[in-house]
């Protein structure tokens, strides 16, 4: 398999706190990989070292091409992007208007253009709306969908232009177990289009539902990967989710 991301010894330090201790992962193209851990295992800050906005030693590679030197806004043309954990839509934009801002040639081309960089080549707005099966829905303002289409939305977003790679960082929180069984679905869709798909989430259903490989970090280090029926299974994982919540 050729990693389409990888990083080797990524290293994130937060003044006392090592938020990341040398994390070496790889997603090859058609792959959904998870990356689960108990809060404050520095998920989110693997995914913000991995697109620039944490800094961190180590190194990152989209393609086999070093991008841990570059500004988000250079890995983002270089076909990386993310979702937020806070990934709400505007809500005064409609959903084409949301899923444009990525462009940059929306509404809010100048607030978001530090973060999108310029529209690179590959999926436009239109076949990203459909992809999704939002192309229904797209005149309509997010407050009007149901919270998993807002969600598909979202993860829409950052599929326009050359994506190559997408993080999404917990980006079915608060959905139902349909709503995170549709979602699923679109998450599959996307990596088998030939996307590299890292996926945050809690919900440990959906992780074994749309995962190929997992990755489990527990106080910044990996400490398990692999199928994830085997993770769920190994004891230091179990042992890392003591207290709180791991099903299946
Ligand atoms: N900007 C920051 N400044 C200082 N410490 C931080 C910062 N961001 C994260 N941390 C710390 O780094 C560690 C990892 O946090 P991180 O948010 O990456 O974990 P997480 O696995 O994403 O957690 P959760 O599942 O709760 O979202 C935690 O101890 C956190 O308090």
């Amino acid at each position: 398999m050729n990693a389409l991301l990888q990083t080797t010894g990524l290293t994130v330090r937060y003044g006392g706190v090592l938020a990341n201790d040398d994390v070496g992962l790889t997603v090859g193209a058609g792959e959904v990989v998870g990356l689960i851990g108990p809060n404050g295992a520095g998920k989110t800050s693997l995914v913000d070292a991995v697109t620039g906005f944490a800094p961190a030693r180590g190194t990152v590679s989209l393609a086999g091409r070093r991008i841990d030197r570059l500004p988000p806004h250079a890995r983002r043309r270089a076909g990386l992007a993310r979702t937020w954990q806070a990934g709400e839509l505007f809500a005064d934009l409609t959903v084409r208007q949301n899923v444009a801002v990525a462009t940059g040639r929306g509404p809010l081309r100048n607030l978001w253009g530090d973060l999108a960089g310029r529209r690179p080549p590959g999926r436009d707005v239109d076949e990203v709306l459909e992809l999704f099966g939002l192309h229904f829905v797209a005149d309509r303002r997010p407050g009007e969908l149901s919270l998993g289409r807002q969600k598909i939305a979202g993860v829409a977003r950052a599929l326009v232009g050359g994506t190559r790679v997408v993080l999404l960082d917990e980006p079915a929180a608060g959905l139902d177990t349909d709503e995170s069984a549709e979602f699923g679905r679109h998450v599959r869709a996307v990596a088998e289009s030939g996307l590299a798909v890292l996926l945050i989430d809690h919900d440990m259903t959906l992780v074994a539902d749309v995962c190929d490989r997992v990755y489990v970090l527990d106080y910044g280090v990996v400490i398990a990967d692999g199928t994830p029926q085997a993770v769920l299974a190994d004891p230091a994982v179990r042992r890392a989710y003591l207290g709180s919540e791991l099903a299946p």
